[in-house]
């Protein structure tokens, strides 16, 4: 027997990523080949012309696991039932920019979204925030969220999953080796340039790639501004900020969220107090999935170098956290 549906509610729906998003959700990439799915979308008033052309091109697909799919431009409506949220819908960064300068004009969406979500969706729903600046508006919706009560304050993400991908294939390209042969990675903090990609504990195919490298220069001069600054560079190259590659990290961290990873995999979650991140800052931390439910991998050894490295981009959140205190 076909299991029912899964509903998945997509904000931003019209935008770049959206685009890249929707297609391989219905396909079955995120949740599995075997898991129907809903799209409930939900776009500004001005956008939803658009969107209707989305559905009408996700219709021309003819997907098996697609069960059904509308826009709105209501979050009670979107988020109704919803059992993963994907808020995607912001304004994206410019050149120039930088993503602190995206709080004001982003953090006000994410108080009314949290809330709706609380207000509207099931009560174990699984939220992945990948509008900028991504940790931060997250805290802000599970903020709102709690106010509500009924969800899981705990499964309110932000995506450092992009991160972990983009610095996975630097250490491929470096080191010579496989992505798939990389175990291990985490990358601690903001989605910013702060963020501490640590490849202390990588392995492949059992071979410590730390040693592999023996280079820390290359480690603090070239690796870790290169992942840091990855989504400038292609706001450079592209004129437009990354899209495809982000559409695929969402798919990855939700689908080992729901699905289960033996691997190590970065999650941007509710700090609980693990490794000295105050409690609620939504932090990049090494996690493992299974069951639908993640944990912090604990124990990990944080050397001067690294204790550092995570202060920086937890200042950075702090300071984030301090600029829209009034929000809340
Ligand atoms: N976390 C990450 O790794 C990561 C990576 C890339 C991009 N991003 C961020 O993702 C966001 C979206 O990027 P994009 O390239 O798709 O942008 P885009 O401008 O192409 O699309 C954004 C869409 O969001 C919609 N929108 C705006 N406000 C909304 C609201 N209140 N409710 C619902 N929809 C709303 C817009 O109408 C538009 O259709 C940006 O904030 C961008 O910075 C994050
Ligand atoms: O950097 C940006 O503004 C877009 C995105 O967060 C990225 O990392 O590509």
């Amino acid at each position: 027997m076909s299991k029912a549906p899964l509903r998945v509610a997509v904000t931003g729906a019209a935008g770049q990523i959206g685009y890249s998003l929707l297609f391989r959700i219905a396909s079955g990439e995120m949740l599995g080949k075997d898991q129907p799915v809903i799209l409930q979308l939900l776009d500004l008033p001005q956008a939803q012309q658009a969107v209707k052309g989305v559905i009408m091109e996700l219709d021309d697909c003819a997907f098996p696991l697609l069960a059904g799919a509308f826009t709105t431009d209501d979050p009670a409506v979107a988020f109704k039932d919803a059992d993963v949220c994907l808020l995607v819908g912001a304004r994206p960064r410019s050149k120039g920019m930088e993503r602190a300068d995206l709080l004001t004009a982003n953090g006000a969406i994410f108080t009314v979204q949290g809330k709706a979500i609380a207000e509207n969706a099931k009560e174990d729903v699984k939220v992945l925030v990948v509008g900028n600046p991504c940790n931060t508006n997250a805290y802000i919706a599970r903020a709102a969220a709690i106010k509500v009560g009924r969800t899981n304050p705990a499964n309110y993400h932000g995506m450092l999953r992009l991160d972990h991908n983009r610095a996975l294939t630097q250490l491929a390209q470096k080191t010579g080796r496989p992505v798939s042969s990389l175990k291990q990675l985490v990358v601690w903090g903001n989605h910013s340039p702060s963020m501490y990609a640590d490849y202390r504990f990588v392995t492949s195919n059992g071979d410590s790639v730390k040693a592999l490298i023996n280079d820390p220069v290359w480690n603090n001069d070239v690796f870790l501004p290169t992942v840091g600054k990855r989504g400038a560079a292609i706001i450079e190259a592209r004129g437009l900020s990354s899209a495809a590659s982000a559409a695929n990290a969402a798919i990855d961290h939700i689908r080992d969220w729901v699905l289960g990873s033996d691997e190590w995999v970065t999650l941007g979650v509710p700090s609980d107090g693990s490794y000295g991140i105050p409690e609620g800052i939504v932090f990049g931390f090494p996690c493992k999935c299974s069951g639908g439910k993640y944990e912090i991998i604990q124990g990990l050894e944080i050397d001067e170098y690294s204790r550092g490295k995570i202060n920086l981009t937890l200042k950075e959140l702090e300071d984030e956290r301090a600029a829209v205190a009034s929000m809340l």
